[in-house]
């Protein structure tokens, strides 16, 4: 076992990266989320972000200092919708409430972990839901890189102090994972689970589909998806972009309307443009962060198909690594 672990590092390059945020930096324009953060992260591509302190980790905030970062080329960001629910089986209206996968959910999330296996990810951002979180653990487990994906409460100081982890080699083996409120699906109102067909039965159909996919006319008491982008947007950019700048690859597994309107900022789609963005249940979307700007990959093939992986030198370069790793230990 030690001897595969020395191999494994032997082979794997680390970049260290140390960043300190100073808790009196805060945005003023929005009122957002901030926290006092000292991340040390010893490792991309398999890194975990703790706090040196009480061994949690940490977030940090898009209040990095520039210099403070070390310049990386660039960072994979993989989305997911959640497989299909109990709920999308049942052409239920959704939203907010929380229900689990189905059979057919947990093969497609086990399905996006093959497509995504040889994709580096050193964090894993969740909505608080139930069905986000089963996709991103079963995707998790297919990974090449084997690493255990853990996930992190902060809901108070006890649940934070409960789950520290006293080994750094096993915290160099997990991935973080991260569950956000805000990353939650649009909130559905009074639709939430009325049958979408009786509800267009009922209301007409045109008045559905706005409900569903107008930019901004809300269902009845619920979040239009410009209101669900206010939060989710602003999440992704206080929290998950500084990650991506910093040079760490993140999988993002949340719903269709959060991750339409993560999308829509990512792609610069116009109100009219997201009226027609769909997205299939347990279908991984890759994105590319460099300099500063997203560029779309489209949804990763096969493991062991070329296709995405020639697209960038890191991603080849990764694969290569994994390769190699997985030669060492069958030799
Ligand atoms: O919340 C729901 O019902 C679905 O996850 C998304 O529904 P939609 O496709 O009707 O927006």
């Amino acid at each position: 076992m030690a001897t595969t672990a020395m191999s494994h590092q032997s082979i794997v390059s680390f970049i260290s990266l140390r960043f300190k945020i100073n808790s009196s930096l805060i945005h003023t324009s929005k009122k957002r989320n901030f926290c006092k953060i000292e991340a040390m992260t010893s490792q991309t591509e398999t890194s975990v972000s703790y706090n040196n302190n009480n061994n949690t980790l940490l977030s940090p905030s898009k209040n990095i200092p520039e210099t403070s970062l070390k310049k990386t080329n660039e960072a994979a960001l993989i989305l997911i919708r959640h497989g299909e629910s109990l709920w999308n089986e049942k052409n239920l209206f959704t939203g907010c409430v929380d229900v689990p996968l189905t059979e057919k959910g947990v093969e497609e999330a086990i399905e996006a972990g093959k497509r995504i296996s040889n994709i580096p990810v050193d964090v894993i951002f969740t909505s608080s839901l139930i069905r986000a979180q089963m996709t991103a653990m079963l995707a998790m487990i297919q990974h090449r890189r084997k690493k255990v994906p853990i996930i992190l409460h902060d809901e108070n100081e006890q649940a934070k102090t409960w789950s520290q982890v006293f080994s750094e080699e096993t915290k160099n083996q997990s991935i973080p994972v991260i569950p956000a409120w805000q990353l939650n699906e649009r909130m559905y109102g009074e639709l939430q689970g009325l049958n979408k067909q009786e509800t267009a039965e009922r209301y007409g159909k045109q008045q559905v589909h706005e409900w569903r996919r107008s930019y901004d006319i809300p269902p009845p008491k619920g979040e239009s998806l410009e209101m669900c982008a206010e939060r989710a947007v602003a999440y992704f950019e206080d929290n998950i972009e500084p990650m991506l700048a910093a040079g760490k690859n993140v999988m993002i597994a949340a719903h269709g309307n959060s991750l339409r309107s993560i999308i829509m900022y990512l792609d610069k789609l116009t109100s009219q443009e997201v009226i027609s963005l769909e997205l299939s249940t347990g279908i991984p979307l890759l994105y590319i962060f460099k300099d500063g700007k997203f560029m779309k990959r489209g949804s990763p093939v096969g493991p062991t198909e070329p296709g995405v992986y020639a697209y960038t030198k890191g991603l080849a370069q990764y694969r290569q690594k994994l390769e190699a790793e997985s030669e060492v230990i069958c030799s």
